[in-house]
């Protein structure tokens, strides 16, 4: 659709576009990005035929763009340029109706009806139907925005041009505006070509990215291609991060402050509280979490711990909303505080607290083993959502990595298996030895600091000590709730 091949050029005799060749299907949505000053927008004055080319050539339908007039021009490609200065005192109606000069003819180049009928449609489209009459000079930023894309939709082109569209515009108008975008390059086969300072919002809304970098391309292809962490640190020389987005398949980006504190919190077991109510462990800086909790599941970052006690006959339309009703009933910030709950006795629990293998690892483990299952006849016990049972807190001093959380839990769960087997534990249901209860729940929480920890496998060396530790916790926890014992 439209095809820019081997395209150079610039200002004077400053070459600012080097050898750019890319093409743009019917109806794709193509995001060019790439740090300030890198060419963005003079590649896009060299295709919308404002600035000359010095070499290549810039097609829309196979024709190049010198082989249009200004108005057949017009109608195939309209561009929203980044700044928007208006001096003239015209109405929003009157703005979005110049949109469709190349429709008109004639002396007067009075409006046809259809002219009309577009630029009601597209007023109704853009929200701006209450505020037609309104001079644009009486308008915020980002309503003008608004205006000026409604005015280059009206052009009804085939390919749009757009330098930053959600410039000014607030994250609700930013949505707004690019799912109507998208919708039109779904249904009415509308070319979007836009330029993205912000590579979360394009990797959101484009099919391909275009990354430049010094007037060349440095990288084009589907956001999972290109918002690649190093690739980007190179190009923006800047530290980030790149994760998959919880929601959909977009990958996404995080700046990383350069100001992050090397002050960690400390693991020490004096800041925990227990009563016959709850376990509670505080710290002073957030942990990064990975979790089954009742509130705070998934990865979080918190530094508040409750283990809540619950009669084991305890059942909760809504245990998340009971959690947090608690925390206000005890000051506790909702954000802040990851809450589990267990029907044992919380205050039997066992904690262990090593210092070896350049590790500090604080674990706290409350178990009781009247609904121990063998995990493979869990099915014959049928599913009744009960409270939890062991909960096993593992507290690390590190910066661990994903994967290291993950294998955390794999490790600390073969070791709570382990415990159970020592403890012979039995399935009652079944007779066979169980491997854990039916509700059973899982902390991995880490400073996020000091040493890099990039495995947690039971042959590393924290993934040993994570074994170690939650198999003693386990098994001293195991037999507290036996005897009875309250610590
Ligand atoms: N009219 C001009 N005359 C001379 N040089 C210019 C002109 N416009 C832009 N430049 C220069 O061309 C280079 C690229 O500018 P351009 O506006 O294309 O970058 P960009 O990638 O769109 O930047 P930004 O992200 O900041 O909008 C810059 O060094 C800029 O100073």
């Amino acid at each position: 659709m439209i095809e820019v091949q081997n395209v150079s050029g610039g200002y004077e005799e400053k070459p600012i576009v080097v050898h750019v060749d890319f093409s743009v299907s019917k109806g794709e949505f193509f995001g060019v990005v790439g740090p300030n000053g890198c060419g963005k927008t003079t590649l896009f004055k060299m295709m919308s035929g404002v600035l000359p080319l010095w070499s290549g050539t810039v097609s829309i339908d196979s024709r190049t763009i010198d082989q249009y007039d200004r108005k057949s021009l017009a109608r195939k490609v309209a561009t929203l340029p980044q700044i928007q200065q208006s001096y003239f005192t015209y109405s929003v109606d009157e703005t979005v109706m110049m949109g469709r000069y190349a429709y008109q003819s004639g002396l007067f180049k009075q409006p046809s009806a259809e002219d009309e009928q577009v630029v009601e449609r597209i007023l109704h489209q853009m929200g701006l139907t209450q505020m037609r009459h309104l001079p644009i000079t009486e308008l915020s930023g980002g309503e003008r925005q608004r205006v000026y894309l409604a005015q280059a939709l009206s052009q009804e082109p085939d390919v749009l041009l757009l330098d930053e569209p959600t410039n000014h515009l607030d994250f609700s108008y930013q949505k707004q505006l690019l799912d109507e975008l998208k919708q039109l390059t779904l249904t009415d086969e509308l070319t979007v070509v836009s330029i993205f300072h912000d590579l979360n919002i394009a990797s959101l809304y484009c099919d391909r990215l275009l990354l430049m970098e010094e007037g060349s391309i440095k990288k084009m292809g589907t956001p999972d291609a290109v918002m690649q962490k190093e690739l980007l640190e190179g190009v923006y020389q800047s530290t980030i991060d790149v994760y998959a987005n919880p929601s959909v398949a977009s990958p996404q980006m995080n700046v990383m402050p350069g100001y992050l504190s090397s002050a960690s919190s400390e693991l020490s077991s004096e800041l925990l509280q227990v009563s016959d109510e709850k376990i509670l462990f505080q710290v002073k800086r957030p942990l990064k979490t990975f979790s089954s909790a009742v509130v705070g599941a998934g990865f979080g970052w918190y530094q508040n711990f409750v283990n809540y006690h619950v009669d084991k006959n305890f059942t909760c339309d809504a245990p998340d909303r009971f959690m947090k009703e608690k925390f206000h009933e005890w000051g506790l910030p909702e954000h802040e505080t990851l809450a589990m709950m267990t029907a044992a006795n919380v205050t039997n629990f066992a904690k262990r607290y090593v210092c070896e293998n350049n590790f500090t690892l604080l674990v706290l483990v409350t178990a009781g083993t009247s609904n121990a299952v063998d995990v493979l006849y869990g099915a014959e016990h049928g599913f009744v959502a009960t409270p939890g049972t062991v909960n096993t807190w593992v507290f690390v001093e590190g910066e661990l990595s994903e994967q290291a959380f993950i294998q955390a839990v794999v490790t600390a769960t073969e070791a709570k298996t382990k415990a159970f087997t020592d403890c012979e534990i039995t399935d009652q249901l079944t007779g066979t030895m169980a491997t854990g209860t039916s509700t059973d729940s899982i902390l991995i929480a880490s400073t996020q600091t000091g040493e890099h920890v990039e495995y947690a496998g039971p042959v590393t060396a924290l993934g040993s000590t994570i074994g170690r530790a939650v198999y003693e916790a386990t098994v001293e926890a195991i037999k507290n709730s036996f005897q009875g014992k309250r610590v």
